[in-house]
C-alpha cells in the first residue's frame, strides 16, 4: 500500500509512467524491496530488539544474576508500548525483590519476641565464628532457661506464659545491645546470647546482671519452688582468644552449666571456660 502511494508520487513528480513498462516494474520492485526493507529493520530495532533485550534481562533474573535488577534505561525510557512493558516489568522485580527481603527477615525473626530464631544463629555463626577466629578474640555463648515455666503456663495460662517470654526478650535485648551481639529464641523458653570479643568475666558480669533484671522485673510466679516471681537460669561458656570456637561444643558446655544451675536451685548464673572443643573448665560458680 505504501510502496503503490510512493510509487503514485514518484509517478507524478518524477514521471516514471512515462518509463517503459519494464522499467515501471523493476522501479516498483525496487521500491517494494526498500520499503520492505525499512518496514523491516523498523520492526526489529523497536519491536524485536527490545523484545530480546528485555527476555535476556528476565533470563538473567532467573538465574538469580542480581547485578541486573535493574533494567536498562535504554529499555524503561522508551515513550511506546515497549517502554511501559519494560517499566511494569521493573515495577513487577522491585515488588518481588522487597517481598523476598520481607519473607527472609520473617524466617529468621521469632514472631513472639521479635527477637532472631534459630536460623538466625546460623546466619549470623556464617559471619561471627570466622571472624572471632580473624580477629583472635573470645567467643561467649549464653544459654538462658525460664525457671519453673510448665507450672506458670499451668497456673496463668499460655498467653501470660507468652507475655512473660516477650517482658524477658525485651531485657535480653536491652542487656546485649552491641552490634555484634547476637540474641536468639531458640525455641520453648530457652534463649542464646552469643558475645563476641567479650572476657570470660564481663560475660559472666553481664549474663548475670540480665538474671537479676529479670528477678527484678517482679513478674509474680506464686506456684516457683524458688522465689515467688519469674527468674532464670543461665550457663555461659567463653572459648578464649586462641581457641577455635566450635559452636555445638559451646552450646553442650554452656548446657551443662545450665543443668547445674537448675540442679543448684535455679535462679543462678554459672560459667566455664572452653580451653579446647572437648576439655571444658569450671571458671566460676
Ligand atoms: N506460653 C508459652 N509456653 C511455652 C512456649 N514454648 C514452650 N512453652 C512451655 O514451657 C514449658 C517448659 O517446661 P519444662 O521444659 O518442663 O521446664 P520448666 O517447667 O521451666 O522447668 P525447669 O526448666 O526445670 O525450671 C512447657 O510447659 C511448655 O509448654 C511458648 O511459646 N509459649
Amino acid at each position: 500500500m505504501l510502496a503503490f502511494t510512493v510509487s503514485g508520487l514518484l509517478g507524478g513528480v518524477i514521471g516514471v509512467s512515462q518509463w517503459p513498462w519494464p522499467m515501471q516494474v523493476i522501479a516498483l520492485l525496487l521500491l517494494v524491496s526498500l520499503t520492505s526493507g525499512w518496514v523491516l529493520l523498523r520492526i526489529d530495532r523497536d519491536f524485536l530488539h527490545p523484545m530480546r533485550r528485555l527476555s535476556e534481562h528476565a533470563r538473567r533474573l532467573h538465574e538469580g544474576d542480581n547485578t541486573h535488577l535493574m533494567m536498562t534505561t535504554y529499555l524503561t525510557e522508551r515513550h511506546d508500548e515497549v517502554g511501559e512493558l519494560a517499566r511494569q516489568f521493573q515495577h513487577l522485580v522491585e515488588d518481588l525483590k522487597t517481598h523476598n527481603a520481607q519473607l527472609l527477615e520473617q524466617s529468621l525473626i521469632d514472631p513472639l519476641t521479635g527477637l532472631g530464631n534459630r536460623r538466625m544463629l546460623e546466619n549470623r555463626l556464617d559471619v561471627s565464628l570466622p571472624l572471632s577466629r580473624r580477629l583472635d578474640c573470645t567467643v561467649s555463648v549464653l544459654m538462658i532457661d525460664v525457671d519453673h515455666f510448665k507450672p506458670y503456663n499451668d497456673y496463668y495460662g499460655h498467653p501470660a506464659g507468652d507475655e512473660c517470654l516477650v517482658q524477658i526478650s525485651g531485657v535480653l535485648r536491652d542487656t546485649f545491645r552491641r552490634e555484634t551481639d547476637i540474641v536468639v529464641r531458640l525455641g520453648g523458653e530457652e534463649f542464646l546470647v552469643l558475645l563476641i570479643d567479650t572476657s570470660s568475666q564481663e560475660a559472666w558480669r553481664l549474663a548475670d546482671a540480665m538474671r537479676g533484671m529479670i528477678q527484678a522485673m517482679a513478674i509474680p510466679h506464686e506456684y516457683s519452688p524458688t522465689v515467688d516471681v519469674v527468674t532464670v537460669s543461665v550457663g555461659v561458656v567463653t572459648s578464649p582468644p586462641g581457641v577455635s570456637a566450635d559452636i555445638d561444643a559451646m552450646i553442650a558446655c554452656a548446657d551443662e552449666a545450665l543443668y547445674a544451675c537448675k540442679a543448684q536451685g535455679r535462679n543462678t548464673t554459672q560459667a566455664r571456660m572452653l580451653s579446647s572443643p572437648a576439655e571444658a573448665i569450671e571458671a566460676h560458680v
